[in-house]
């Protein structure tokens, strides 16, 4: 296929990239969920069908990646002192380290990438990154891409276009049967087949060689990038080199061989993604004006693009002990024949007594610290391993969540953390700075319970203010160039994903606090035992954390007051801060009906 970079692009990156992403995910996923809930049954069995019978050929992570570059690089960097079975680790809080760590695991991969995303927009920073891949296939490297189906739709349908360059193969998992041609058509398959619509693979995984990754927080879109106009956001991952990459490529590796995951030829032609295009094509030569074509770069956010590759042999690495939490594909449950006779032999080897479906995988952990992962072991899910550190903190817990809907489990471990004497501070975002404000309903519900039991809750501002600081620099990587936030025209949402337990414990991955990610979601995370890595995970938050968020509190009247920073010229507020009037009504109207399970 003659591969064009401009297929990947979706117009509507040119306007508003990241409000874009915070509409579909609240219209698909959230802002319906009450009509839905009460639709859906009756419109069950309208549901279009999945094909049958599909090819899936196994395939397994590279076998010898000690043979390669990358993979020479990484012994070459590992300290004598380094215990054997010790991993690297190299925080990637700045989104232009978040971009160029993917664009040189791209360059210097040699026998295969393997990509796992809950979400690829057709944006303009992918396709510089997607064109790097077809080069990678083209000189010979195996790429697999796996993505989840919910938002291959519209413009974003032209991602799938990898599955027809040669060298590249590409999986959708969990696919909505059905129109991808409009959210329109998409939000009818949601309605007639609702239970599948929700339970999404949120995995978020950038592998190269099976000797170096990116994971974390970032799906792929201009606004993970800072590149996106209006809306960027505040997130975080971490580039991982060693023995661990191997245990995130066996989970790579069981969902992309699951009978959930269906080839792209298997879902849409090439015909028909051409067909796509060139209607969305057609729209944009008639809507777009030659002002708004003007309009649509800053310089600030073209530099993320233009950026070249870290230079991976600089990045400072702290080398410590770890081990990969990660929900089974079975977490998803299959309503087909085909899907319980797969799952019979997808028995997990390693799933504790009585675990059937979305159970942990997590690699056997080093006998230094296997009484601190212990808590982890016998839990059925990331979020769960990520109670089970909660309960096991004494002394802090510093728990970073876009979308924190903490439901009875959640509320009962932080009460008994704050019994033990346990310092709790959450950030999340505002309602301001929340792209999915009706997720924000399941966490003011709980707000001031959270309050009084003395956990401290910070709120990120959105202003733009606060995307320069440190919140958005990274310590990872010598990519060159600054690390902080474009243009600082763009509103900031927060999207990191990040628990630090007794500054020693690192949880960083795909994971919300919330029940979507406990309950509907297959998540992924990386425990990272070391005192140096969980101190500059610590810092990241808490250098920006005074300038960046309102802290919530009760004040002596009872009433929820935003306190706002010091030397801010902003004033308290008493309502939530920087949100219209219209936005705090839907909350207050929605909010009550809606269940936290599906927040
Ligand atoms: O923005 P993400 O990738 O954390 O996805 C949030 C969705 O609500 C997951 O269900």
């Amino acid at each position: 296929m003659q591969f064009s970079p401009t297929a990947f692009q979706s117009r509507r990156s040119t306007d508003s990239a990241g409000r874009r992403h915070g509409r579909i995910r609240g219209l698909l996923l959230r802002a319906w969920v009450l009509p839905l809930v009460v639709a859906a049954p009756l419109l069950t069995g309208c549901a279009a069908a999945l094909p049958k019978n599909v090819e899936r050929p196994v395939s397994t992570a590279y076998a010898t990646p000690q043979d390669t570059a990358l993979g020479q690089m990484v012994d070459k960097a590992r300290p004598a002192a380094a215990k054997p079975m010790a991993s690297a680790f190299s925080l990637l809080a700045g989104p232009q380290n978040a971009y160029s760590s993917r664009l040189s695991l791209v360059e210097n991969a040699q026998k295969t990438l393997d990509l796992q995303y809950y979400a690829i927009h057709a944006d303009e920073s992918t396709a510089r990154l997607l064109r790097g891949i077809v080069q990678a296939a083209r000189r010979g490297v195996r790429v697999r891409v796996l993505l989840d189906d919910f938002h291959s739709t519209g413009p974003d349908a032209q991602v799938m276009r990898l599955a027809f360059v040669p060298n590249i193969e590409m999986r959708m998992f969990n696919p909505l049967a059905g129109s991808r041609a409009s959210t329109i058509g998409r939000a009818w398959t949601i309605l007639t087949d609702f239970q599948r619509a929700q339970q999404r693979m949120h995995n978020k995984l950038f592998v190269a060689d099976n000797v170096m990754a990116v994971m974390g927080g970032r799906n792929l879109g201009d606004a993970y990038f800072d590149a996106a106009q209006d809306s960027n956001f505040v997130d975080l991952d971490v580039l991982v080199a060693g023995p661990v990459v191997k245990a995130l490529s066996s989970s790579f590796d069981s969902y992309w061989n699951n009978v959930r995951a269906y080839p792209v030829q298997s879902l849409i032609s090439l015909q028909e993604l051409r067909q796509l295009k060139a209607r969305f094509d057609a729209e944009d030569a008639s809507a777009a004006s030659t002002a708004a074509a003007g309009a649509r770069r800053t310089p600030g956010n073209a530099a993320i693009w233009d950026e070249k590759p870290m230079d991976l042999g600089q990045v400072p690495w702290v080398w410590a002990q770890s081990a990969v939490l990660a929900d089974r594909p079975t977490k998803i449950p299959g309503d087909s024949e085909e899907f319980h006779t797969e799952d019979r032999g997808d028995a997990p080897a390693d799933a504790g007594a009585g675990h059937n479906a979305g159970t942990l995988q997590l690699n056997h952990p080093p006998a230094a610290w296997r009484h601190a992962a212990a808590p982890v072991l016998q839990a059925d899910s990331v979020v769960d391993g990520l109670l089970a550190l909660v309960r096991s903190a004494r002394k802090d817990l510093l728990v970073v969540s876009p979308y924190f809907v903490p439901g009875p489990e959640i509320m009962a471990a932080f009460r008994a953390a704050r019994d033990r004497g346990v310092r709790v501070r959450v950030l999340t975002n505002s309602l301001a700075s929340n792209d999915a404000p009706l997720a924000h309903a399941g966490y003011a519900r709980h707000r001031k319970a959270l309050l009084e039991m003395g956990v401290q809750l910070y709120e990120l501002r959105s202003e733009p203010a606060t995307m320069r600081s440190a919140l958005r620099s990274g310590t990872g990587g010598s990519s060159g160039g600054s690390n902080g936030g474009s243009t600082g025209i763009s509103r900031a949402m927060l999207h990191s994903k990040l628990l630090v337990i007794d500054g020693r414990l690192v949880v960083v991955g795909s994971m919300n606090l919330d029940m979507r990610s406990q309950l509907q979601n297959t998540e992924i995370a990386l425990l990272i035992a070391s005192r140096a890595f969980s101190q500059q995970a610590t810092d990241s938050i808490e250098e920006g954390l005074p300038e960046n968020s309102w802290q919530v509190e009760i004040d002596p009247q009872g009433r929820l007051v935003w306190r706002a920073p010091q030397d801010s010229g902003l004033e308290d507020a008493y309502t939530e801060p920087d949100a219209s009037l219209g936005l705090r009504l839907m909350l207050k109207l929605l909010g009550p009906l809606a269940p936290d399970s599906l927040l």
